[in-house]
């Protein structure tokens, strides 16, 4: 057994989750009227329901008890202190310090990291405002009207997410496009769309040696070169986001359009650095320090409330209650709202790259679960494709429900709909329908006897299926940053729970590995060498239909 799970407050989680089978929260509603009252929170203009979990006061007790005896907080003090809590990458992690009040002082190896910050946004100012108010031209003398950001991972997923939540903010003259994928269609499709006399291509890679977009980049350039324009154009229609100026002069970008940034800037946590410049493009630079303002307000109250008070930490460890102590595997991101529709995504990659990790921090297998599968839709899309397994499958899916006030398009009454759905759905999944309640049901339309009786199971909704609400006033870039840096925080509060290292991604690079190795027997360079039959076998009936 790990040290995790023979510890004292894991243990007393064990004999708590017992104890709780069997009890059901319409019960626990029923009990207590204020439920809401005491498992709910506030942030400003965000609110977080989590009265509708398989919890009382003695479970989220013991939780933090666990919290506590994990260090969340030591941790968490380490982690905006600037400490290397990446220990496999002997790495600060600091995504904090890019949304912080630039006025104070964060240290990495004796250097306060600020000032850069400072710079770097300056730089990121002062170029977004000469493209959207067009005295940044095209090399014909044209104002840029297409952005197309070349980037993947942690340089596309931010970035698209936050561009795609904040439409409503864009400049008119200005269409964002973001290509990731390394499959030709992806480049080619964008590149119909656009003119090169009017286009901005953003190379976005931390380490600038990602072959995907690498790939992406080369054919841009000789897209735009094959246009007729001349090589000395380039300087005029593409900027690099990235940590490694040598790779960048390499690529034949001009390092003084380059936007840098460090390596304390996880990848995935990298859309409050240069990786933003798209955002700040298209929503305007004051909109974009809106946003590390959200950021900021989250980070200060993770800092500050107690746990017991503390969003990110309540989200963790309701998760893990889930998560270790229910066999939960999964867990839902479900947005009522269209403008989040890439959330779920952003979030595949925040959390599962983060947390998904099988080896603790003193490199022993781990005999728990760690991160869970993140999945999601935007409502109410879901709600008609994968809801009836959440509400009468096998799985506990444990769900967040996030939903804004009011809309930035309220036509005629869609939005009352999309939101009474949404209170619809925890509601159904918290209470359930009792066999009583069906039989009822079923009387009243005139079914009786084997009939009814036949019909009755499959009508039945057990409940006691937990969920989340995060309610925001409106999506606007203030409370988006709200958003992205609670569900960092949880990401963190959860990993230091696992006491796994979350900011590392060694399980990506085993595939990279042997991608290279394929590549040149499918390129006909080279037989294809060792591999198992499989792969043999597959690489044979490519070879055969190409
Ligand atoms: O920004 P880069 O260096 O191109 O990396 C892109 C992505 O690749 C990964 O390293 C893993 O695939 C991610 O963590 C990262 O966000």
């Amino acid at each position: 057994m790990s040290d995790l799970t023979r510890s004292p407050a894991w243990t007393a989680l064990d004999a708590h989750r017992k104890a709780m089978d069997g009890v059901h929260m319409r019960d626990l509603f029923a009990a207590d009227p204020k439920r809401f009252d005491s498992f709910s929170l506030r942030l400003g203009d965000l609110l977080l329901d989590y009265s509708k979990n398989r919890v009382t006061a003695e479970t989220l007790g013991l939780l933090f008890d666990l919290a506590r005896q994990q260090g969340v907080e030591t941790w968490r003090d380490r982690m905006f202190a600037g400490e290397p809590i990446n220990g496999t990458e002997h790495r600060a992690v600091l995504h904090t310090a890019l949304r912080a009040d630039l006025a104070g002082s964060i240290e990495v190896d004796g250097q306060n990291v600020l000032p850069e910050v400072a710079a770097s946004l300056k730089h990121m100012r002062e170029f977004s405002d000469a493209v959207r108010d067009g005295s940044w031209t095209g090399h014909t003398g044209k104002p840029i009207t297409d952005i197309i950001n070349i980037g993947i991972g942690g340089s596309d997923l931010g970035p698209v997410m936050v561009s795609e939540a904040l439409v409503p903010y864009h400049h008119p003259r200005i269409r964002m496009h973001f290509v990731s994928n390394v499959d030709g269609t992806h480049i080619a499709e964008t590149l119909k769309r656009i003119d090169p006399e009017t286009s901005l291509f953003l190379i976005a890679s931390k380490t600038f040696t990602t072959q995907e977009t690498l790939t992406n980049a080369n054919t841009a350039r000789r897209w735009f070169l094959h246009s007729g324009a001349p090589e000395a154009a380039i300087a005029k229609h593409f900027a690099a986001l990235s940590t490694n100026a040598t790779e960048v002069s390499k690529f034949g970008i001009d390092t003084a359009n380059m936007f840098g940034f460090w390596d304390w800037v996880g990848g995935r946590y990298s859309v409050w650095s240069a990786i933003g410049l798209p955002v700040m493009i298209a929503i305007g630079a004051d909109a974009f320090e809106r946003f590390l303002a959200g950021g900021r307000a989250m980070d200060a109250h993770f800092r500050s409330a107690p746990l017991e008070q503390n969003l990110p930490a309540v989200l963790g460890v309701l998760g893990v209650w889930y998560g270790n102590f229910w066999d939960a595997q999964t867990h839902a991101v479900l947005p009522y709202d269209q403008y989040l529709h890439r959330l779920p995504a952003y979030l595949q990659q925040a959390d599962m790259e983060s947390n998904g990790k099988s080896v603790d921090r003193q490199g022993h297998r781990v005999d728990y679960q760690t991160g869970p599968v993140i999945f999601g839709e935007p409502g109410t899309n879901g709600q008609h494709s994968f809801y009836q397994l959440i509400h009468q499958g096998t799985k506990v899916i444990p769900c967040d429900f996030i939903a804004p006030v009011e809309s930035h398009n309220p036509v005629d009454d869609h939005h009352p709909i999309l939101l009474s759905n949404v209170l619809a759905q925890t509601e159904a999944l918290m209470v359930g329908k009792t066999p009583d309640q069906v039989r009822a049901e079923l009387t009243k339309s005139g079914l009786s006897g084997a009939a009814l009786e036949a019909l009755l199971p499959f009508k039945v909704f057990e409940g006691n299926r937990p969920s989340n609400t995060i309610l925001v006033r409106e999506i606007d870039p203030y409370t988006l940053g709200l958003l992205v840096a609670l569900y960092e925080h949880k990401i963190f509060v959860q990993g230091t729970i696992w006491n796994v290292y979350s900011f590392d991604q060694w399980g990506v690079e085993l595939g990279k590995q042997l991608a290279k190795a394929i590549q040149p027997a499918l390129l006909g360079e080279k037989a294809p060498g060792a591999h198992d039959s499989s792969t043999l076998g597959l690489l044979a009936a490519i070879r055969d239909w190409s």
